[in-house]
């Protein structure tokens, strides 16, 4: 691999209460290529939103260190902008002004008004939400939120895009819909991405690599695996390919055989 864009590097982190400690993450190291997409899947509680919390400088390491592009992450920035589960768009604002808000902070100074303006209108099309510009989070569903959550995340135009389960509290069928949405931007800006999912299929489909997390306490990387699949992926075409077959089973494999989840007594 030419050198990182984004090292993670020995991180530990522990959660202290009194004289108890609970030890989440236990040396975990991960190099990321700029332009690749990564998915982090694990059984629930692992540790996995702790890294990425890690990665976004909202939580700091016990032990180790993450660089992006060699400058050390202690604290939050917009170069690493985040997608939540759940939105958390401003609801007295409209989609347009959320997204724009993010875009007057980013590059107030460096862009004239038309520019951001401009800049805002193409992120909303990006998600396909330019029609919905003027409604307010209330009236909008939930897939669409988090399409107006992801057109502000790119706004920033961040070096690494940080992804916590964006699509979870989602149907099926929406999902489907903003993953396909997600490979075409992807696919037009070459974004370096993060994403955490428990969903098997969804990782397979949109990842270049796969991070898998042995259970916790102490959790650490147990796999990587690599996902050979050319792009633009069609997931109607990758149901009967055998390297997309073979990379579900290994994920399942690991979750599900070698790492299985044992719910705690
Ligand atoms: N701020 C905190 N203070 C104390 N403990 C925490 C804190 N944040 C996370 N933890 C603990 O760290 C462990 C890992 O939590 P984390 O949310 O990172 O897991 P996860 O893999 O993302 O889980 P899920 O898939 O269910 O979202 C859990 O035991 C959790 O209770």
């Amino acid at each position: 691999m030419t050198k990182p864009f984004l090292k993670i590097e020995h991180v530990d982190k522990s959660f202290s209460r009194g004289a108890m400690t609970n030890e989440v993450l236990k040396d975990v190291s991960l190099d990321v290529a700029e332009g690749e997409f990564i998915s982090i899947i694990g059984h629930s509680g692992c540790g996995k939103s702790t890294l990425l919390n890690i990665v976004a400088g909202l939580t700091k390491a016990t032990k180790g260190v993450v660089f992006l592009q060699d400058k050390v992450v202690d604290e939050p920035g917009p170069d690493r902008a985040v997608v939540f589960q759940n939105h958390s768009l401003l609801p007295w604002l409209t989609c347009y002004e959320n997204v724009a808000l993010a875009v007057d902070k980013v590059f107030g100074r460096s862009k004239t008004k038309a520019e951001r303006h401009d800049w805002t209108m193409h992120k909303l099309k990006l998600v396909h939400m330019e029609h919905a510009k003027d409604r307010r989070p209330a009236e909008i569903s939930g897939g669409m939120k988090q399409r107006i959550g992801i057109a502000r995340a790119l706004a920033m135009q961040p070096k690494v895009l940080l992804l916590d389960e964006p699509f979870g509290a989602l149907d099926a069928l929406t999902r489907t819909h903003l993953q396909d949405q997600v490979m075409q931007i992807q696919a037009e800006l070459k974004n370096t991405v993060l994403m955490i999912t428990h969903d098997v299929d969804e990782a397979v489909l949109l990842s270049d690599r796969i991070v898998m997390m042995t259970n916790g306490p102490s959790a650490r990387i147990g796999e990587v695996l690599d996902v050979p699949l050319a792009r633009p992926r069609n997931r109607l075409e990758l149901v009967s390919d055998r390297a997309y077959i073979a990379a579900r089973a290994a994920v399942l494999k690991f979750l599900y055989e070698r790492h299985r989840f044992v719910e705690a007594a």
